[in-house]
């Protein structure tokens, strides 16, 4: 219910400014986009059955973020990457991410 739900509203303007680009900087704290609706994206649900493992999954992709992001310099040059939906959205080309070890 959830995922669907993100599916279709994830490209609505009304609750998504410029909602086909990819621009994680809307998710920033200050929502320099302009103020996100609490319920238009819902990846985890919500209510009493909502995921338990949020906060875990959250750590953990924050933790990996981070370290990954410390270890390398990630450089991508290669034609834009749109998104297309399948079920939740992933890349419409494969990611060809070069990692470099920084010194
Ligand atoms: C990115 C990672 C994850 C996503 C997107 C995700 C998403 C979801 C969603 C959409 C639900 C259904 C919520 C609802 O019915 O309203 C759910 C339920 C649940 N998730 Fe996750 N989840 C993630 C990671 C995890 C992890 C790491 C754990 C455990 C450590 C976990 C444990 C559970 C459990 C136990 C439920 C059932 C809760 C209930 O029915 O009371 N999930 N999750």
């Amino acid at each position: 219910m959830a995922v669907g739900f993100n599916i279709f509203i994830g490209w609505d303007e009304a609750y998504f400014p410029r909602a086909k680009e990819f621009i994680p900087e809307r998710w920033l704290r200050h929502r320099p986009l302009g103020p996100i609706h609490p319920y238009a994206s819902l990846p985890f649900g919500s209510g009493t059955r909502m995921c338990v493992g949020r906060r875990i999954a959250e750590q953990e992709l924050h933790t990996f973020m981070a370290r990954v992001m410390h270890r390398f310099t990630v450089d991508y040059k290669h034609e834009d990457i749109d998104c297309v939906s399948k079920l939740v959205f992933v890349p419409s080309k494969p990611l060809k991410f070069t990692f470099t070890e920084r010194r």
